[in-house]
């Protein structure tokens, strides 16, 4: 990369000095095609070009992309950024400072998606650092240095006077829009990045916040950085702040040179624009065919494109290049991870925790509902005698009932990656950390308070109200039984979690092998006499382990009587044909302990397999 001082123009043809030239990225041929989701038979669908023979150069400066909706824009955004699924890249390749693209290159380069993806209940500062934090390699960025960086980046962007005001989230009013995408810009400073893509930067913002994010975009780039970005209709204020221009329609270049040669070059072609419109409308209009040329000609724009000057300049320039590699894009981006997994360990379970104490909506909700149960089984079931029958029907009933709020109770736990999969993929994506960093980390903070502090709660109550077993131990083993229930439950629920994007899939998901669970658990269906072709079902049924694990532990040892009949727990056990051996009690946790390491595995699995590509 070139490192001396460099003089560039902008649109209104202004000199302009800057210190430190970006990279240079050129792309050369891109052929991008997508298939249309046609349902189970995507293979069989047709390919559609989106992007059909593209090429160019971007330099240091304001490189916009523009061009009617669908017209490709943030297609090729994505592929130059190298965000697109390189199993779409027909032809192409892609270099910057003419090298392919490393993962060393790729560092020096960040992305800042259209929707702003933040944690909303961290400030702008705590996002920020969180950036810092795990993008900076901590061999050369102290604490402090850190701090400062942070410190500095708030200070570029104006944001001083929200640092300390939350994002937010739907529940919660934060900051501005236009500050939550100078926030959002801001992540992306943390590593000083010299190249910058941007997808869309002021949609669905005012236009004094888009001239403002764009006034700071323009500052970024006279400091040597170059920014790409892809635009939709720029207000006159805005446009004239751009260095470079590529126009799209319909996948293909229209024009492609600097912003304000862009009017001169459609005058050549007979368009007129009106005094005081707006060029950027100008030219949607003459790719939307809305305006008509005085010159008559058989070809299309993108033809009359290719012929011009400016293409012939394009392919001169790319010509010259020598590309050490074809086809960039077909290496997969492996993230490049500045930080040591213990480090974005301690890192992301802060922010979950915190995230967590900022939004205990649901560990109160997941309290208050085992509370309220255990008051209501301990009232149901209150001090339970031990005359027979009703004292082995009540106990069988109250351990049923139990177990079945052990697993229904943390249906919750289904939106655990569903609710931030947007962020998980955008930062996993950007180098901030592992997947089984984000896994392990979400594990953590939500079974300790959302899963084992409310059973602990809820076991207490439901025992001593109840009246079960008084031996300390027993009410140990009745714990751990009920919390390991709610554990399994939890990681199938984590499992439908991480393999679908949406809340309606995921129920489905978990409530059909629930209900196979409790069908096949052995209270309900005698499986010897029915249905035994499926009763091998019954192996994989978190409520089969528990309810014959609180069974076994309540009746052991215990004596029930009535009309003058003695019948001892043990030789109800035998009749229910249950091995009420030590073995045979434990059995049931080492059953349940092996769902659970299933399920996990499983889910992080799909962690890991979700689509990052665009
Ligand atoms: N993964 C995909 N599957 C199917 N079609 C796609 C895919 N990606 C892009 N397309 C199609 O390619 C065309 C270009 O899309 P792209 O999003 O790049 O357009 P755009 O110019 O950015 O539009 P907008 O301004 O509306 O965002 C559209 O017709 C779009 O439907």
């Amino acid at each position: 990369m070139n490192l001396c001082k460099m003089e560039i123009r902008d649109s209104k043809g202004e000199k302009a000095i800057v210190d430190l030239p970006g990279p240079t990225l050129t792309f050369q041929d891109i052929r991008y095609v997508v298939r249309e989701s046609r349902g189970p038979c995507r293979k069989k669908a047709p390919e559609k070009d989106i992007l059909k023979n593209v090429s160019g150069i971007m330099k240091t400066g304001l490189n916009a992309i523009m061009g009617a909706t669908g017209s490709g824009k943030t297609s090729l955004l994505d592929v130059i950024a190298g965000r697109k699924d390189p199993r779409g890249l027909r032809t192409g390749q892609i270099l910057v400072d003419n090298k392919i693209v490393t993962s060393e290159l790729r560092l020096m380069s960040a992305y800042v998606v259209q929707d702003d993806i933040l944690m909303g209940t961290l400030t702008v500062r705590e996002n920020l650092l969180f950036s810092a934090n795990l993008r900076l390699p901590r061999q050369q960025y102290s604490d402090s240095d850190k701090e400062k960086k942070v410190k500095n980046i708030i200070e570029q962007l104006g944001l001083e006077d929200c640092a300390h005001t939350k994002i937010g989230t739907e529940f919660l009013r934060g900051v501005s829009g236009g500050e939550r995408k100078r926030c959002s810009i801001g992540m992306e400073l943390i590593t000083s990045p010299s190249l910058l893509f941007l997808d869309e930067p002021t949609t669905g913002l005012d236009s004094n916040t888009a001239n403002s994010i764009m006034g700071l975009l323009h500052r970024l780039s006279r400091t040597g950085k170059t920014i790409i970005f892809s635009i939709h209709q720029p207000r006159y204020s805005i446009f004239r702040l751009f260095d470079h221009l590529t126009l799209l329609h319909k996948g293909e270049m229209v024009y492609a040179g600097p912003a304000n040669k862009a009017i001169q070059y459609f005058h050549g072609l007979g368009y007129e624009c009106e005094p005081f419109n707006n060029p950027a409308d100008f030219f949607l209009d003459i790719t939307n065919g809305e305006t008509s040329s005085s010159v008559p000609t058989e070809k299309s724009l993108a033809e009359l494109y290719r012929d011009s000057q400016y293409c012939t300049e394009v392919t001169e320039e790319l010509k010259q290049n020598n590309p050490t590699d074809y086809n960039i894009l077909a290496t997969k981006a492996t993230p490049c991870y500045v930080t040591s997994f213990f480090y974005q360990l301690r890192i992301v379970c802060w922010r979950t925790l915190l995230n967590l104490a900022r939004n205990p909506q649901t560990s109160y909700a997941q309290i208050m509902l085992n509370i309220v149960f255990a008051v209501l089984v301990g009232l149901i079931y209150f001090q339970l005698s031990h005359t027979i029958p009703e004292a082995l029907q009540n106990r069988n009933g109250a351990f049923f009932f139990l177990i079945i709020n052990m697993v229904f109770a943390n249906l919750s736990a289904v939106e655990l990656f569903i609710n931030e999969r947007a962020l998980f993929l955008h930062e996993n994506a950007g180098g901030y950390y592992r997947t089984s960093v984000y896994f392990l980390s979400k594990v953590f903070v939500d079974l300790v308070p959302n899963r084992i502090v409310p059973i602990v709660i809820f076991s207490a109550i439901a025992y001593y109200m109840m009246g079960l077993k008084p031996a300390f131990t027993a009410f140990l083993c009745f714990s751990l039984t009920l919390s390991m229930v709610s554990l399994a439950a939890v990681s199938l629920a984590f499992l439908a979690s991480a393999s679908v994007s949406s809340f309606a899939m995921a129920n489905i998901f978990i409530a059909l092998p629930f209900v196979f669970m409790m069908v096949f658990g052995g209270f309900l269906v005698n499986l010897n006499s029915m249905l035994s072709w499926l009763s091998w079902l019954q192996w994989i049924s978190i409520f089969k382990y528990g309810l014959d694990a609180v069974t076994i532990n309540e009746l052991t040892g215990q004596v029930f009587y009535g009309n003058g009949t003695i019948i001892t727990g043990d030789m109800y056990l035998q009749i229910l044909g249950m091995d009420y051996s030590t073995w045979g009690f434990w059995q049931n946790h080492v059953a349940l302990l092996g769902i659970i390491l299933v399920c996990m595995t499983l889910a992080y699995i799909q962690l890991r397999r979700i689509n990052r590509w665009k």
